[in-house]
Order: C-alpha cells, then structure tokens, then sequence
C-alpha cells in the first residue's frame, strides 16, 4: 500500500492505531442483521485483532461462493479505535474524508453530550472494527473491509459554555485572529462539536458519515460538512508523497514521529493529567492535540496560467518531485542562502516553503493531514476547489497562528489561495477500552 505521505505507512495485514499495530483487537461481537459480524462475513481475525488481508483464510459471506477472491488488503486494513491518540491523527492520508461540525440543539446540555460522545465512540469502535453500526445500519458498507476508516472527535470553543463546562475549556480554544487574507463564511466556520472521518473506500467513509449523523438524533444538528479527498492507495507504483490540486508534493516536510520532538509538538503533554497545577491544558487533554480547519479555495484558473517556472518559484521546490529549488531530490535540506549566476537567491525569499520552515518561525511547526476537495463549478465556470487544509499541535498559537502571520505578510502563494472558512477544535486524547471519547471531560 502506498504511503500517502504522512508519517504512518500502513501496512497491509495490520490493524494499526497510530504508530502501534496492536494484537488484542476487540472482541467479535454479534450483528444487528443476522447475528454475524462484517468483519466475520470478511474473514478477519477478530480475537486477536489483527486483519487478514488477501492471504488470510476469508471464512466467506453465506451468500459468496467459497471460492470467491478475498478481500485486497486495502479493505481489510483497520485502525484501532482505542489508543493512546484518537485515531485519525497519526495515520496516513486516507483516499477519502468527510469533515462535519454539528452544534448541540437548544436544550440539549452536558448530560445529553456525554450520551451522544458515548453513542459516537461506540459508533467508531464498531465501524473502525468493520462491523455494523448498532441500531438500523443502512448496508452502505456492507460488502467492505474497514477500509482503514478512522472517526476523531474534537470539541470548538462553543461547546464548554452550552454544557457548563467553561472552566474545562482550554486557553488553546481561543479564537484565533482574524487575518488580513481571510474571507471566511461564518456559517462554514467553528462549531460546538466537529468530527474527522477518512476512510480509503468512499462507501465505507459516507456509510460512517450517516451513522454519526443519525447517532446524533435530537441532541446536536449539523452545522457543515466538508467532503474531500487523496490519491487512493496503490495508485502510483511505489509510496510517495501526496499531491495537492495544484499538482505540487504537499506534505514532504511533515514532523515524523522518529522525531525526538514530534510528541512535544503535536500532543498535549500527559503530565496535564498528572500535575494538573503545573500544566497549561486542562488534565482532560492530555494525549490530545488542536486541530485547525481552513477550506482554502485555490483559484486555479490563475494557478494554472503561470509557467512551471513560475509556479516553482511560489513554492520553492521543484513541481515534478518536490526537490528544493537549491537541487537534490525531495529530502535534500533546502539551501537558503543558495544564489544564482546574478546573485539572486534560487529560493525566493517569499516561496512558500521558505517562510513556513519551523527555523523562519521559531520552531513553530504542525502535522499537515489535508483532503483535497472539490464541489463543483461556480456559475463564472471557475471550479469550487482546494485544500481542506487539517494541521494537528500542541499548541496552535505556537503552531497554525504563527506560521498564518507570517504567511499573511508575505506569501508567494496568498495570490493563488483563498481562506473560505475556519475551524479551531480540542481533540481529547483517545479512549481507552470501556471509554468513550471525552469521558474525562463530561464526567470528570
Ligand atoms: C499556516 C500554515 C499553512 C497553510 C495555511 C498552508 C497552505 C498551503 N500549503 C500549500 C502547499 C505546500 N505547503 C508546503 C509546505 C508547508 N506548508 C506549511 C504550512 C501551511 N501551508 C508548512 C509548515 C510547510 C512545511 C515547511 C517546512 O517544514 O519546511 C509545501 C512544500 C512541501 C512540504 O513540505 O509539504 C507545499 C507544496 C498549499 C497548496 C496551501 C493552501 C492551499
Ligand atoms: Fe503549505
């Protein structure tokens, strides 16, 4: 399976959670529709929790022959749903993604969130594991693997004043700043509750989608949803970084988790739970990490009238493998002090690469996980399309603000993008088994 840039590359045959494949999966459990489990009808190993892929021995759906071709390994890939970190995070970027915040409805208070984050989790554990969803499962997902799908959970700003939960709500959840370049639609931005699904099967990530929505009954409706998209796993003939609608490699400098600083950068630190006097994240935070949404439209027809030429000197690197403009191939360091023959720097001293480097902006730095999207055609003719752009820190003043201020003076690329909407939301760590996500917060 191709690695799609970010930093875990599945494997096949594995279920996974972040970086751990884990062996002790959740048991099988029986089915609303005939008492047997997908994951049973798909000959996945739910005892110990790893799945089989194409090689593992498919017990067979009654209806299949049993001669029937098993299931490709990209169906029968899982993620775990309990784990130190919600899942979603770490995992790599998954062929298709729905984002969603939804905002309690009136009435609905603290109770009515702990049993919608309850109904949510066991939604995902079940979902994550292939299963089917507890109550009226639509058969959506009904021939597939779990496909990879992660469900993540994040609470906006709004949520702690709806619940009573004020003095839990974190500084980090501050709203961010308004930028020059912003052109943001409310009604697209923010949100009391917001949820991440990727999965690499389209079919599997909507039949996830409507059972969240349909868990969310009377308690919360939807405020917006975004749908988006990445290259599907196996399309090129080895792992590579992912491209973005521009056609440029977009994630090649992402934190790895190898990284002795990655966990400090991108999760609140586990001393929030145990000393929460010293801590600057309420203890409920602890493993979790920020996530900012921005739905930046690209305006392509511009984009796509400059020269290739040109379109590098935007972004300093080279367009065909995402080499820096100073040479080498796409991991060779940047040179930025690199001059040309008539003393010009090779990386212009605006080229977006250059003026995000962590070394440019104080060591600020986030883990990129974006979708691609694409909704269509304006009545002009020019396309609705961009980057769900997804950044995950530990601190988003320190990461996203940072790096957005020194973009919103003086970016190359701010010419050919477009800031639409806007969303800033605390991601609890993830739950462990018998939990739900945000327990520690509804209950604490
Ligand atoms: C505020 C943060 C960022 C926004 C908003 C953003 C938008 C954006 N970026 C691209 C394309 C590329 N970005 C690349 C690198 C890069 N971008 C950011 C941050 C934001 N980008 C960072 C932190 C970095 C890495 C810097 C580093 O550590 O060196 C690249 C180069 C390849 C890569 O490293 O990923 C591209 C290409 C688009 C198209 C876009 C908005 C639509
Ligand atoms: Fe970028």
């Amino acid at each position: 399976m191709a690695d799609q840039s970010t930093p875990e590359a599945r494997t096949p045959e594995k279920a996974l959670n972040g970086e751990t494949a884990l062996n002790d999966g959740p048991p099988e459990s029986a089915d609303t529709k005939g008492g047997i489990s997908r994951r049973l009808l798909l000959g996945t190993a739910g005892a110990t929790g790893l799945v089989l892929g194409a090689a593992g021995g498919a017990v067979g759906y009654a209806a299949r022959p049993a001669e029937a071709t098993p299931l490709a390994s990209l169906g029968a890939d899982q993620v775990m749903f309990h784990g130190k970190h919600q899942p979603g995070i770490l995992q790599g970027l998954q062929a298709r993604g729905h984002v969603v915040a939804f905002d309690l409805a009136a009435g609905a208070g603290r109770k009515e969130a702990a049993a919608l984050l309850r109904r949510w989790s066991e939604t995902a554990r079940r979902l994550m594991a292939g299963e089917a969803a507890q109550q009226d499962d639509t058969d959506v997902a009904r021939d597939a693997g779990p496909s990879s799908l992660t469900i993540t959970f994040g609470f906006g700003h709004s949520f702690f004043a709806r619940t009573g939960l004020e003095k839990q709500r974190p500084i980090a959840l501050d709203p961010l700043p308004d930028f020059s370049s912003d052109q943001l639609d409310k009604a697209r931005s923010n949100g009391d509750l917001w949820v991440q699904i990727g999965a690499n099967d389209a079919l599997v990530a909507f039949h996830a989608l409507r059972a969240i929505q349909k868990d969310a009954g009377r308690a919360a409706k939807v405020r917006w949803q975004m749908n988006g998209f990445n290259r599907s796993p196996g399309a090129t003939s080895h792992p590579m970084t992912a491209r973005n609608l521009m056609g440029q490699m977009d994630g090649t400098r992402n934190p790895k988790p190898t990284e002795a600083d990655f966990d400090q950068r991108i999760f609140v630190p586990e001393s929030a739970a145990k000393d929460p006097a010293g801590a600057k994240d309420p203890a409920w935070m602890a493993n979790g990490s920020y996530a900012v949404v921005r739905r930046i439209r690209m305006l392509l027809d511009d984009w796509e009238q400059l020269s290739v030429k040109a379109q590098e000197d935007v972004i300093g690197r080279r367009k065909s493998d995402g080499a820096p403009l100073s040479g080498g191939t796409e991991t060779t360091e940047m040179d930025l002090e690199k001059t040309d023959k008539a003393g010009n720097l090779v990386v212009p001293i605006n080229a977006h690469a250059r003026i995000t480097r962590p070394d440019q902006n104080g060591g600020a730095a986030m883990l990129r996980r974006p979708f691609s999207y694409h909704d269509g055609i304006d009545a002009d003719g020019v396309p609705d399309a961009g980057l769900l752009f997804i950044c995950w820190q530990a601190d988003p003043l320190r990461g996203f603000v940072t790096v957005q201020r020194k973009l919103d003076r003086g970016d190359a690329l701010s010419k050919y993008i477009r800031h639409e909407a806007s969303g800033l939301f605390a991601v609890p760590g993830g739950a462990a088994e018998g939990e739900y996500v945000g327990q520690r917060l509804l209950e604490g």
